[in-house]
């Protein structure tokens, strides 16, 4: 008898689901990060100091860290599935993104909302004192209500997060789920791009500033990320009325049920591996410009040249997205002639890339080559986990080269200060090999966790994993920040007695130890990577294995 075909067993339609659930993580990426490359606006338009600024971006992992929202974001998941998820998450962002649109707008100023906020909200009794609390005494208002409103969205893009990997693994388990996990991972890559260029961009649109034009440009994609889960919702629907689902109705999930995922071995290491290696990696981004800017000497191009203007930017996006569409080509066709052609053009591409950075001499140019190669190469490596599996080594692999970079940028690339090309060449190959090895990693892990945990519990470990995760990527930022002072007193002391401007200070500190702690963290996910293939292969877990189902 043969088998009825469902939507998924078609290749459209599977990969037409893929890109709703993509695109809506393509838009929430960008509103991840819209304030960041403005730090400098809400200082001079809204008074946000360092810590304020600091204090309400860390406020967007509060809730799902501190208050278990991830946990419980994980059971619902797998107790009403992923198309009510993934509407339900899409509305948590977008209140949550409009709550700080508003508390960055101009009408927020002067209103009774305002000096609500100024008045209250300086203390929360347990976390103050444990010196995790997202509020203190004397931050602004607005830097109040927006950590309001990002740690809202910060619920619901996590909770979107674990509900996307669950729809992948839901089209495309015993097929191409790596390339489609890849896929997915390179448009939010995209989208952390896309947010650095426009966010400045608009927000100083016709040359009049206006910070608030930026979270409402991430509010519009926003609602764009609903409209595509709105449409998921459907096809979600149509693809549960054809299989029936008879798995999950067989067997509901229960709360005891997550016991399972606890007693499983492989999965706490992947948690482990998780946790560690992002640590490396999102809260290294973080500082990232700071520390190339303190290791290279740069001299501007001149006010009014074609390299100071703005087009060398839009000119570098398009080859950004032109770089994407290339390397995501080259999955699908088995022409070795277009395959070389598609390599060229995307590795053209590249090299054009950097020279603009190069010609513009600025740390963010430089390092803005990093998100590109995880755009390009993350889908391939997917593609090569499904074919040929290697899942587990190819962890190791991807933390071995995160050592090495760290290792580099944190004694080679300070010789080179003052060499004008060395530097810049040194910091290039390595920001490359970093960004292979934040592909290598992503591109084998995500797609590993449903061969460790049963089906129907499955959102409920991506959430335990996240959950995991973000205890490191709130810790981490913290840390760095604590270690950079610490081991540059003069630098601290010097701007403390004025001896020394913000400025002057900012491009003096010396990363070597930081980067050391982040170096430790890749030795520490590789010895877990180690120990990962060696279970594997006891147990037989299949990570070794492709996923495609031959
Ligand atoms: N289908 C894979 C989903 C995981 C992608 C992964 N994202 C995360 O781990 C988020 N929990 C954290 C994002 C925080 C960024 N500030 C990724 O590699 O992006």
């Amino acid at each position: 008898m043969t088998e009825k075909l469902t939507l998924r067993d078609n290749a459209a339609v599977r990969w037409a689901a893929l890109l709703l659930l993509a695109l809506a993580m393509f838009c929430s990426y960008i509103f991840m990060d819209i304030l960041s490359p403005i730090k400098d606006l809400m200082q001079s338009e809204r008074g946000w100091d360092s810590l304020a600024f600091g204090t309400m971006q860390g406020s967007e992992t509060f809730l799902n860290v501190f208050v278990f929202f991830l946990i419980f974001a994980g059971i619902i998941l797998d107790k009403m599935g992923v198309r009510f998820t993934a509407l339900l998450s899409g509305g948590v962002m977008l209140i949550g993104a409009v709550i700080k649109w508003y508390a960055v707008a101009e009408g927020f100023k002067g209103s009774g909302l305002e000096a609500w906020f100024t008045n209250n909200l300086n203390y929360i009794p347990g976390f103050d004192e444990l010196g995790i609390s997202p509020f203190y005494q004397g931050m602004p208002a607005s830097a109040k209500l927006a950590a309001v409103g990002f740690m809202i969205f910060g619920c619901g893009v996590e909770m979107a997060g674990i509900t996307v990997s669950r729809g992948i693994v839901k089209w495309f388990k015993g097929r191409e789920i790596a390339l489609a996990m890849g896929s997915e991972m390179a448009l939010a890559r995209l989208g952390v791009a896309t947010c650095m260029i426009f966010s400045p961009f608009f927000a100083k649109l016709g040359g009049q500033v206006d910070v608030s034009r930026s979270v409402a440009f991430g509010v519009v994609l926003l609602m764009i990320a609903l409209i595509m889960f709105i449409v998921y919702f459907f096809m979600d629907k149509k693809l549960d009325a054809q299989t029936g689902e008879a798995e999950e109705k067989d067997e509901p999930f229960k709360i005891k049920d997550i016991g399972k995922i606890l007693s499983s071995g492989g999965f706490w290491l992947v948690a482990l591996l998780c946790v560690l290696y992002y640590s490396a990696i999102f809260p290294f981004q973080k500082y990232a410009v700071n520390m190339l800017q303190c290791n290279l000497s740069f001299t501007p191009p001149a006010e009014g040249s074609f390299w100071a203007g703005n087009t060398v930017t839009i000119i570098q996006y398009c080859i950004m997205l032109v770089v994407a569409a290339t390397a995501f080509a080259f999955n699908f066709t088995s022409k070795k002639s277009l395959k070389t052609l598609l390599l060229t053009i995307s590795v053209i591409g590249l090299v054009v890339f950097c020279y603009m950075g190069y010609m513009r001499q600025s740390a963010e140019t430089i390092f803005a080559v990093f998100p590109l190669l995880a755009v390009g190469i993350t889908p391939i490596l997917g593609k090569v986990v499904d074919n040929k599996g290697k899942a587990a080594s190819m962890l190791m692999f991807g933390s071995i080269l995160l050592i090495v970079c760290h290792l580099t940028f944190a004694f080679i690339l300070p010789l080179f200060k003052d060499s004008a090309i060395g530097g810049v060449l040194i910091a290039y190959v390595t920001i490359l090999i970093l960004g292979a090895s934040f592909s290598l990693v992503p591109a084998s892990l995500w797609p590993s966790v449903p061969k460790l945990v049963d089906q129907k519990v499955i959102g409920s470990a991506y959430a335990l994993i996240f959950w995991i995760q973000n205890i490191g990527l709130w810790l981490f930022p913290l840390l760095i920040g604590k270690v950079l002072d610490n081991t540059n007193p003069q630098v601290v002391n010097d701007l403390k007695n004025h001896v020394i401007t913000p400025e002057q200070a900012a491009v003096s500190y010396n990363y070597t130890w930081p980067l050391v702690m982040l170096a430790c963290l890749g030795v520490a996910a590789l010895i877990i990577g180690i120990i990962l293939k060696r279970v594997d292969k006891v147990k037989g877990l299949g990570l070794e294995l492709p996923n495609v189902q031959q």
